[in-house]
């Protein structure tokens, strides 16, 4: 390789803690996610909480959002027999691509709750199956091509030069990082969620051990996690989210892309507790002219079940009909707070199709590395949460739990 090819000119300085960042994938249109560092075979890549058991209309609800391009499935026994339940996760695993010659490959942790078990709550680690240089996307394996037949979509990428376990000469994925440059790179500046190394190792034994159980959220627990004024983050877990070095008022510390929900698909869901809605944010430019805003949303494309399909559509909708999400990064694990706020999210970008949104969390004031990151909500958001936790408390359902209690 010529030395100005090197591909880690064209990136921006490299964060401080964290190693993961998106960029414009290979593979299909959207976002991928690339190390900066090297990774060895066997390294956890992400650990982040699912966010477990939709009840069932909720599940379908889900189906027939942009999110059907992003949960995961998994078996749940009902006390009678086992049946399919929706999970989705945080962290950046939401944005990994497929392949079917993935670097990556994740694992459980934890055992998923049951009838008799209500209190368990599982996380998901991705490990690498070999080593991966720095600036190599991170893909895994969806099941195959149905995943993307089921939807009516097209599979990209199988036959680009990439890094893969399986794959033959590339080490780098070079078309990609060509395609890329600073300004289209999103880096996870500045934020960690609760989890180091001593975590992980624990995550790993316990697993090794045959799992374990981990008390849910309750509704005082859950309450105090998104709003209490306390600024003393919990030691291990995911609960928290800090500040990895010192940042300066307005400055950056994280930024990610933002999927665009309907309000009448959420409402009353578990999603209600991670979404946030258009009128409690900043916006730093005049983003939605007449109040539009392009969706990307599902629709089934057969009436018969056992061939059913969902594709993507896309719908002009009113912004005040839609709400916001933003699972990647940290920024739905965040503490969120009436008082005691030292920083506030921000929508940015010119683009308003499920790709282009970017939310970007700002410090408000001077947040010292350590401190814990608390982000301004509007009260009203807090009404709709409070709703959905005081069902959850008597339906007995698990939302994001911490993975190791204290
Ligand atoms: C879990 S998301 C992955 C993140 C996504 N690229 C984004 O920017 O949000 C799954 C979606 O990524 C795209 N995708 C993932 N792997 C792909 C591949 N090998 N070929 C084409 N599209 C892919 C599809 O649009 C799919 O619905």
């Amino acid at each position: 390789m010529e030395e100005n090819d090197d591909p880690k000119e064209t990136f921006i300085e490299a964060p401080r803690r964290a190693h993961l960042y998106l960029a414009p994938s290979s593979h299909g249109d959207g976002w991928g996610v690339f190390s900066l560092k090297h990774i060895s075979k066997g390294d956890i890549v992400e650990l982040a909480p699912l966010l477990l058991r939709f009840p069932e209309e909720n599940s379908e609800v889900l189906k027939a959002t942009i999110l059907n391009n992003y949960h995961y499935e998994y078996w749940a026994w009902n006390g009678v027999s086992s049946e399919c339940q929706f999970a989705l996760s945080f962290g950046y695993m939401l944005y990994f691509n497929h392949s079917a010659q993935p670097n990556i490959k994740y694992q459980q942790f934890g055992k998923e709750p049951d009838v008799d078990n209500p209190s368990r709550a599982v996380g998901l680690g991705y490990y690498a199956l070999c080593d991966i240089s720095p600036h190599v996307e991170l893909l895994c394996d969806y099941g195959g091509p149905e995943w993307f037949q089921d939807r009516g979509m097209t599979l990209v990428g199988e036959q680009a030069n990439l890094q893969s376990c399986g794959g033959t000469s590339a080490s780098w994925d070079q078309a990609a990082i060509l395609k890329r440059n600073s300004s289209d790179v999103i880096l996870s500046s500045k934020l960690c969620s609760g989890h180091n190394d001593n975590t992980i190792s624990k995550l790993v034994e316990s697993h090794v051990d045959g799992g374990f159980e981990i008390p849910p959220y309750n509704l005082e627990s859950l309450r105090s996690r998104l709003f209490s004024s306390e600024t003393q983050p919990s030691s291990l877990g995911f609960g928290s989210v800090i500040c990895t070095e010192n940042t300066e008022e307005g400055e950056t510390l994280e930024a990610v892309p933002i999927l665009v929900l309907l309000k009448s698909a959420v409402k009353g869901s578990l999603l209600e507790t991670i979404t946030v809605e258009w009128k409690d944010l900043d916006f730093t430019k005049d983003l939605c002219p007449n109040d539009i805003v392009r969706v990307v949303l599902s629709e089934e494309v057969d009436e018969d079940r056992s061939t059913a399909r969902v594709r993507s559509v896309t719908k002009d909708v009113d912004i005040h009909e839609t709400v916001l999400l933003a699972l990647a990064g940290n920024l739905s694990l965040l503490r969120r707070s009436l008082v005691g706020y030292n920083s506030r999210l921000v929508v940015e970008h010119d683009k308003y199709n499920a790709y282009g949104f970017l939310m970007r969390l700002e410090a408000i004031g001077r947040i010292r590395s350590g401190e814990q990151v608390v982000v301004k909500l509007p009260e009203m958001s807090s009404s709709s949460i409070d709703r959905v936790v005081e069902e959850l408390a008597l339906t007995g359902q698990l939302v994001i739990a911490d993975l190791i209690s204290n």
